[in-house]
């Protein structure tokens, strides 16, 4: 059936941000996202720091994905440029821009999933955990913007320090009354991509024929690959144990120090954010099987998150899988990335309860 002259107006007007419409316009955007909807069956997805070096590739990656009906981009600057610049792609997904703090209600209503890459990067020489003092304060405000806006979605929270930001963010769904532990998830998926990189390199196989466990959290050792676990079952040296666990956990570190003061990880970290976030998609709609490591609320060890691997369902993290056996290395790693993370985790939960 042809669409009405209403609904090809609202079409047209569909990429601007509310704050520019005019009386009545604003009906015809819902029209015009009902339209998205009915058309592309699927879900709303909104990423928050959309303009930055991981918010552009994630957003073109996840505008090319066909469980996204609706694409909401929100940044403090230069959304609109990479909103119009999305929106011209020809793939399914309605992509509406919204810049600045007076438009993230906006951008978060109605969401059944919101990505975080807000933040600043690290530079040489620094640690994610001195991202602390910024990215907190960033993390605590678009938070609390999900807990009004959207307190059922699920949360993909990229923002460093992940160790310290996802207890942040638990703590201000507690505070608003909202909090579901299973939809609140720390993305760890960059260690897992980088592990099967590094591991298929060693064992000469293709890394989509690899899968390597990362468990504990997204920072120096509390990035805890399970070499002992690596699929296909394989074997390796205490040498090559030490080398790939090395370079497992200073992956960041590597992209940090190539890029010379230019930023870290983003177009990697926008292949893994999209990775992940895929997968919880599939779980939101109903798929079965669906397993990934994340940093998420866990009775696996006596800390209140780690990271390990999770049952992706329609509720979310429905269930966290235990450890497995570990060998001695591995349990003499758990051990330092434990101490680590209780820190990290505290700092986290201080900066709001203080
Ligand atoms: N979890 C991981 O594996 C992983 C991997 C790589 C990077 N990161 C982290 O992701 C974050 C972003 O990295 P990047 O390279 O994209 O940085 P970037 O500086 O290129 O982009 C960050 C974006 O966030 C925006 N922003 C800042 N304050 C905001 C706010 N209050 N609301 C909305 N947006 C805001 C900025 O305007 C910018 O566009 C950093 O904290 C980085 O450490 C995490
Ligand atoms: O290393 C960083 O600071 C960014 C990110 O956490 C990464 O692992 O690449």
């Amino acid at each position: 059936m042809q669409p009405s002259t209403a609904e090809r107006i609202a079409r047209l007007s569909a990429h601007i941000s509310p704050s520019n419409l005019q009386m009545g316009e604003s009906s015809m955007l819902e029209r015009a996202n009902c339209r998205a909807k009915g058309g592309a069956p699927g879900f709303k997805v909104a990423i928050l720091g959309a303009a930055g070096g991981i918010g552009q590739p994630l957003a073109m990656l996840m505008k090319m994905n066909p469980l996204v009906s609706v694409l909401h981009l929100y940044d403090v600057v230069n959304s609109p440029g990479v909103t119009a610049d999305i929106s011209h792609m020809d793939t399914g997904a309605v992509v509406r821009g919204f810049l600045g703090q007076k438009e993230l209600e906006a951008a978060l209503t109605g969401m059944d999933l919101v990505v975080i890459p807000a933040g600043v990067p690290r530079k040489p020489g620094m640690t994610r955990d001195d991202l602390f003092n910024i990215n907190a304060g960033i993390v605590r405000t678009l938070c609390e913007g999900i807990a009004k806006c959207c307190p059922n979605a699920l949360v993909n929270l990229i923002s460093n320090p992940v160790n310290s930001t996802v207890p942040i963010a638990a703590e201000v769904f507690k505070k608003a009354g909202i909090y579901d532990p299973k939809k609140l998830l720390g993305v760890t998926m960059l260690d897992v991509v980088r592990a099967n990189t590094f591991v298929a390199e060693v064992l000469g196989l293709d890394p989509r024929e690899v899968d390597v466990p990362v468990v504990g959290g997204h920072a120096g050792v509390t990035i805890l690959p399970l070499l002992s676990q690596v699929k296909p079952p394989c074997s390796f040296t205490p040498e090559e144990t030490e080398f790939l666990t090395k370079r497992i956990q200073d992956g960041g570190t590597e992209v940090v120090q190539a890029k010379a003061g230019a930023g870290s990880a983003t177009l990697s970290m926008a292949y893994a954010a999209v990775k992940f976030a895929d997968l919880c998609l599939r779980g939101l709609r109903g798929d079965a099987g669906i397993v990934a490591c994340a940093y998420v609320d866990s009775k696996v060890t006596e800390l209140p998150f780690f990271a390990s691997k999770v049952r992706l369902g329609r509720g979310g993290a429905e269930e966290v899988y235990q450890l497995g056996p570990l060998n001695e290395y591995e349990r003499v790693g758990l051990e330092k990335a434990k101490q680590e993370l209780a820190t990290s985790i505290q700092k986290g939960v201080s900066f709001i309860k203080k």
